[in-house]
This record gives C-alpha cells, sequence and structure tokens, in this order.
C-alpha cells in the first residue's frame, strides 16, 4: 500500500474527480490524502476515504511537504493550473522542490497522473516498501 497524495488547483477540480472516479478501484487500494478542498470533492463524488489537510493557501501544500520530508509521502498526483497565479506559489514550489529532494515521483499534469497510477497498479512502485 502506498501514500498518495491528491491535489488539484480550482480549475483543476473537476478533472481531479474524473480522474478519481475513473482510477477509484486502484486509489482504494492505497492511503489517500489531499489539501483540503481537493479531498472534500474526491470524497463527495466517490467513496474514496481521503486524509485531509488545510486548504492549499493555508498550509496544505506545505503539510504534505512535511510528509515528502519525513519520508512519509510517496506519491504526488497534483493538478497544477499553469494559467492562474496563485498567492501561495512558494508553498507549492518548495512541495515540488521537496518531492526532488527525497526522490518522489510526481504527476503535474492528469496525462502523467495516469501513467503512473497505471504503473504502480503493476508494482512499478515497489521499491518505495523497501525505503
Ligand atoms: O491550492 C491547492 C494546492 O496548491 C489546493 O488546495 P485545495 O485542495 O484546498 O483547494
Amino acid at each position: 500500500m502506498l501514500r498518495i497524495a491528491l491535489i488539484a488547483h480550482d480549475r483543476m477540480k473537476e478533472q481531479m474527480v474524473q480522474f478519481s472516479i475513473a482510477y477509484e478501484p486502484i486509489l482504494e487500494k492505497h492511503k489517500l490524502y489531499a489539501t483540503g478542498t481537493t479531498g472534500t470533492k474526491i470524497m463527495e463524488n466517490t467513496n474514496l476515504e481521503v486524509k485531509r489537510f488545510l486548504s492549499g493557501p493555508f498550509g496544505g501544500d506545505q503539510e504534505i511537504g512535511a510528509l515528502i520530508a519525513k519520508n512519509k509521502m510517496d506519491l504526488v498526483l497534483f493538478f497544477r493550473d499553469p494559467l492562474t497565479s496563485q498567492p501561495h506559489e512558494p508553498d507549492i514550489l518548495a512541495l515540488l522542490r521537496l518531492a526532488d529532494v527525497h526522490n518522489i515521483p510526481v504527476a503535474t499534469n492528469m496525462a502523467t497522473a495516469e501513467i503512473l497510477i497505471r504503473s504502480i497498479d503493476q508494482g512499478d512502485l515497489a521499491w518505495r516498501d523497501s525505503i
């Protein structure tokens, strides 16, 4: 079982909901985390159980970053909005930087997220279990 963070900016939340519905059979096998509003939307639209942190602009990205730093997160699926500036951009960059520091796979759009989620279902990320 992997620990997966699900995060979506406002304009990408509908995509995240569709993604969660489509991949619910895979996602339900793992421990899911999300920023506040993203987690609420996923739980409203699926039967998935998601541990929610604060909303992104209020520190949720930082909370997920802290789990990465402590080696308690295995995968980040972050549907970023590339066309809208975010007041908490430093927090977003900090989260992505920590993922690179700790060599955690990150998808920043749905196309990559689909590849990663299919690949973890084939056991491609099993090496994380031994870390
Ligand atoms: O802003 C976010 C990530 O940077 C997402 O936060 P919410 O899921 O609370 O909208």
